[in-house]
């Protein structure tokens, strides 16, 4: 289970609830809206190693020299994992060329949105530069967090096959985009590594609110 955080006390809270993976977010920025890089280092110390942590860099532009700087500087910040965004569809492979330096010694997922390339065949055909640029993995998530959720747009036979496929590859598969705790029976049928949540975890289920424990306990124990 990964849980998307965007305080110090909500990273507490989600540890405290067991979660396999804290991921540093601010949702009021978009579906990857990156928290400053002093609050994350300040989370980073707090967890102290507690529990995999991971960062997103930001909705930003698919430009490589931006996308390779953002990425620099949230490894600087030491967590475990960063998140980046593979929007759209075009300059992917000059920002993995650009991202390859970093690749060899830090763990980066690339984060697909199934709402901007509802195609699978085309999402199918980009897993191998992926895994050929040395990513730790790959996930699939919900540009927009307003018009539905991660099964409205793929079924659960086609992210089975982008599990499988990205998996084979050996790459880390995860699933998110807006998934309530009624879509997790039926997600894991595609036998993803984990399942990502934030709104679902929230007050009102809005994800620009504050976590709810009792929701993230419960979901936590629905996946375990
Ligand atoms: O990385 C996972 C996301 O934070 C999921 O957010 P969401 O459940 O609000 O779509």
């Amino acid at each position: 289970m990964l849980a998307s955080v965007a305080s110090v006390e909500e990273a507490l809270i989600a540890l405290e609830a067991g979660v396999d993976m804290i991921d540093l977010k601010n949702p009021a920025l978009g579906a990857l809206g990156a928290l400053n890089h002093a609050l994350v280092k300040e989370i980073v110390l707090t967890i102290n190693q507690r529990s995999a942590v991971s960062a997103t860099i930001g909705d930003l532009p698919m430009d490589p020299d931006i996308i390779f700087e953002a990425s620099s500087a949230m490894i600087a910040t030491g967590v475990d994992i960063v998140k980046i965004g593979f929007f759209g569809r075009d300059h992917h492979t000059e920002c993995l060329k650009a991202l390859k330096p970093l690749s060899t010694h830090n763990k980066l997922i690339a984060v697909l949105f199934s709402d901007e390339q509802p195609k699978l065949n085309l999402m199918l055909d980009s897993l191998a530069l992926f895994a050929n640029a040395g990513f730790y993995g790959v996930m699939l998530d919900t540009a927009d967090k307003t018009n539905g959720h991660l099964l409205s747009y793929l079924d659960v036979d086609q992210l089975a096959e982008f599990v499988r496929q990205s998996k084979m590859l050996g790459l880390i598969t995860g699933l998110a985009g807006s998934i309530q705790a009624e879509h997790i029976n039926q997600l894991l049928i595609a036998d993803p590594s984990y399942l990502g949540f934030r709104g679902a975890l929230c007050e009102q289920n809005q994800r620009v609110f504050g976590l709810d424990i009792s929701k993230v306990k419960r979901i936590k124990n629905q996946l375990h």
